[in-house]
């Protein structure tokens, strides 16, 4: 599917030459997707060259968050140019069925169409690679994680207790595939009153500091609860790059300069994660 070069993951039609970042979450509906999306906006802003594969095939919804229009350009039997949004290239499911059709994947066919994505599309160099992982710690993300064993994984997940002791999970299945994770981002930490500012924990409190913890990773960072975020999301404009001087925009930012100032590139090796199992 690729080579790794020089620190580099060499594709047929391109590179990736700083990393690639698998975001995972325990449970759907955790705001992985979006987190995706405007992490990826947030690193382009930085100046870096962003590709999302969306590897969520049965709930695929990046296309729709990252308000992609076009659709992928066959220009022959193995070369796809993808589409490209605010500086995005980007390849899902979602660009070759309708979003109301039902997809039924089994995980071995998942793999054919994730190794196409890699293979087939004309990606050209890029900085980071993100996958949108599907949600949960069934044979649909273990089996990405298995084909791409150069990703690293970043964990969005809730405060609340169920969320976090599901995404504990993967932890244990990063462990056993030697894959490293990058950190943890709490998503709908807290909402902020517009009116009063007073923050309501309305999925429980520190539960992305408890996971992290117990991963031995770091939190990277804290997502308000808002309704922006979401507007936004349903009409293609990712908060990040549509009101970049909002609260949570900057946090974005900050967890994508954190991400960026690790050294990147690929190495043969990687070293695995040490679960810690006496946190609380
Ligand atoms: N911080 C936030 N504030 C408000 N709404 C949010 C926030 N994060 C996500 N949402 C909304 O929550 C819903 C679920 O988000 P999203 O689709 O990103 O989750 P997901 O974890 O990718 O779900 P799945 O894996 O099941 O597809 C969406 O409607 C999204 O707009």
């Amino acid at each position: 599917m690729y080579e790794v070069k020089d620190k580099k993951v060499v594709l047929e039609h391109g590179s990736i030459n700083k990393g690639i970042i698998a975001v995972a979450s325990g449970k759907g509906g955790v705001g992985k997707s979006t987190v995706t999306v405007n992490l990826a906006t947030a690193l382009a802003e930085l100046g870096y060259k962003v590709g999302i594969i969306d590897a969520d095939v049965r709930g695929f919804s990046v296309p729709r968050i990252l308000g992609v229009k076009d659709k992928p350009k066959a220009v022959s039997e193995n070369e796809i140019i993808p589409p490209e949004v605010k500086g995005i290239k980007t390849i899902s499911m979602g660009s070759f069925v309708g979003e109301n059709e039902p997809v039924i994947w089994r995980a071995p066919l998942l793999g054919g169409a994730l190794e196409q994505f890699f293979k087939d599309v004309r990606w050209g160099e890029l900085d980071y690679m993100l996958l949108d992982l599907p949600p949960g710690t069934g044979d649909m993300p273990l089996n990405i994680m298995q084909k791409v064993p150069h990703s690293e994984i970043l964990v969005v997940t809730t405060p609340q207790i169920t969320a976090t002791k599901v995404a504990g999970r993967i932890g244990a299945m990063a462990e056993k595939m030697d894959l490293q994770v990058l950190g943890v981002i709490e998503n709908m930490a807290y909402y902020q009153c517009t009116e009063c500012g007073n923050k309501d924990y309305i999925f429980g409190e520190n539960g992305g500091e408890t996971l992290a913890d117990f991963m031995g990773t770091e939190l990277l960072g804290q997502l308000p609860l808002i309704s922006e975020v979401r507007r936004r999301s349903d009409t293609g404009k990712p908060i990040v790059f549509d009101e970049p001087e909002a609260e949570i925009s900057k946090e974005f930012i900050k967890i994508a300069k954190r991400l960026a100032e690790r050294e990147g590139g690929f190495d043969e090796k990687i070293e695995p994660l040490k679960l810690n199992m006496n946190a609380k």
